[in-house]
Parts: C-alpha cells; structure tokens; sequence
C-alpha cells in the first residue's frame, strides 16, 4: 500500500505540506503505518484517482467526521460480530454497550448472560462451584449465543483461556482491550465483585494474570493499547469509541481482514 507516490518529492501541481498528521488526529498509532509526505492540495487531472485514494485511505481520520467512518465501518462489517477480550476491568463491558449503541448492534455480555442463566452472581459460582465449573459455562454460552450476527460481545476476561473457544472468537472480529493494571486496579480499588481479585495482594494477582494470558490476548485481530496509563484514564468514553471504530476500518480495509469468516 505504500505507493511510490508518498515517496515523490513535489512537483509542479503538488503543494508540499509538511503536515504532521499527528496534529490533526487524535490517534496517531492507527495511521502512522503510511505517513504521508506531502499533501496534495491542486492534483492535476491524472494525479486525481491517485489523490481521492490517498484522502480516502490515508487522512480518514483528519478528513471525515466520525459518523462518515460509523456508516462506512457498518457497510463494511455486514453484521460481522465483534468480540471485545482482555483482563476484568478494562472496560469491556462499558465500552461494549456504547459501541454497540453505536453501530445499531446487539449487545452482549458474556458474565451478565451466565449470572441470569444461574441466578447466581459469579462470585457465588467461584465460591460453591470453583473456577473450573465458571469456565465450563462460560464455554457453554459462548458458544449458544453462536452465530450473533451484528452483536458486540462483551466476554469474561478468562474467555480466551481454552482453546475451544476460539472457534467461536474467530467467527467474528476479536479486539482486545489492552489497558494497565495501575488503571484496573484504580477503576476496581473498591470492587467485590471479581472473585480472582479478592485475596491478598490484587495489583500482584493482577500482574500474574496479565502475564500468563498476554499470550493469548494478543491473538487478538485488532490490539487496543495507549501505553500510558495517564492517557488511559484522561480518555473519554466517546474518544475509546471512536478510536477503536477507526481500527477496525483499518483493519477490514486491508489485507489483515481474514475473510471468509465462519457466519453461518
Ligand atoms: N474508559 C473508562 N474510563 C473510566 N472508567 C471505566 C472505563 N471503562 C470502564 N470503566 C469502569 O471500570 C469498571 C470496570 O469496567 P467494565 O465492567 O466495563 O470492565 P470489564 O472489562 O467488562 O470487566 P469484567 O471482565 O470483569 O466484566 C467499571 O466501574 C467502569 O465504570
Ligand atoms: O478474568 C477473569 O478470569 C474473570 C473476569 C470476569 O469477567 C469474570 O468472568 C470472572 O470474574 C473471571
């Protein structure tokens, strides 16, 4: 995708524009990929597909507002599910409902869905039946809400734990929520109800768990992560959204997207 274009120096027709695009999009990670050197303001005739490429595939971001990238992520999507993974605490479940809202999707939560089947709270279900017996019904309904065409689900945070359920995972758009454990431990410091959490030292039992399943979190199709744990706690519900809406266009426009995925 990296056209000898973005290579070019300037010509006539060409307006160079040393523009940083950093300055213009709030997210620089999801385009840095093909930063552009120069920015064609007059294209001459032939150069126009060229150009029209470029704004269209290039400054997405800086160039359309986001209910243009909604609407072409929701045509591109064609009711393909997506399946939100990562540690308790990261947001799944919150960002989950709203990117839902978003899209005109369902939405699901895996936890939620387990705690109405059982008339239990999880915390219960770990205490009377043990963690092994959590997973086999986590599995269980993972794999009944199969195929949720045009859902966003929001899964438990052990869910990519076996095997198993990555079948169910593949059939859809994986994105994993890779957010620290100083801001879970921050967002969950007064929480009882995750059970892993409740002994001794959590922020240590967090650090364990994050490190056994990184792993696995990052078989991810698409990793949401700022790296800075300031940023993630000044970041607005509506700034997640629309971050992780741009990565997903990124995404299903290039050669990342395995398709054909398992929908039927
Ligand atoms: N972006 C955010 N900024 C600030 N607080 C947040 C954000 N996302 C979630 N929270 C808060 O963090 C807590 C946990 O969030 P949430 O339940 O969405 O996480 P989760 O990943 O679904 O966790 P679990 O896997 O344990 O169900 C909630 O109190 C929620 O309000
Ligand atoms: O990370 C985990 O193992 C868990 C996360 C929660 O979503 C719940 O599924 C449960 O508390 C276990």
């Amino acid at each position: 995708m990296t056209s000898s274009f973005t290579q070019k120096q300037p010509e006539s027709g060409f307006v160079p524009l040393t523009l940083t695009l950093s300055v213009k999009c709030r997210f620089k990670s999801s385009f840095l990929r093909l930063p552009p050197k120069y920015v064609l303001l007059r294209p001459c005739r032939k150069l126009r597909p060229i150009w029209r490429f470029y704004r269209s595939n290039i400054c997405r971001c800086c160039t359309s507002d986001q209910s243009d990238v909604v609407v072409e992520l929701q045509q591109l999507l064609q009711k393909t599910p997506i399946y939100l993974v990562g540690m308790m605490g990261s947001g799944k479940s919150t960002i989950g409902q709203s990117l839902a809202t978003k899209l005109s999707y369902s939405f699901l939560d895996t936890d939620q869905v387990i705690e109405q089947v059982e008339q239990r709270k999880i915390t219960e279900i770990f205490e009377q039946d043990g963690e092994e017996k959590f997973r086999d019904m986590e599995s269980s309904v993972l794999h009944r809400i199969q195929p949720c065409l045009g859902c966003v689900v929001s899964t438990g945070g052990g869910i990519v734990l076996r095997s198993s359920n990555w079948t169910v995972l593949r059939s859809g758009i994986v994105v994993f929520l890779d957010v620290s454990v100083s801001t879970i431990m921050k967002r969950l410091l007064n929480d009882t109800s995750r059970p892993l959490l409740q002994g001794a030292e959590p922020q240590k039992r967090l650090e364990q768990i994050r490190n056994t399943r990184l792993p696995l979190y990052t078989k991810a199709d698409i990793h949401i992560r700022l790296n800075d744990s300031y940023m993630e706690e000044q970041l607005t519900l509506e700034q997640w959204i629309d971050w992780i809406t741009t990565r997903l266009v990124e995404f299903l426009t290039t050669q990342q997207y395995r398709s054909p995925r398992n929908l039927s």
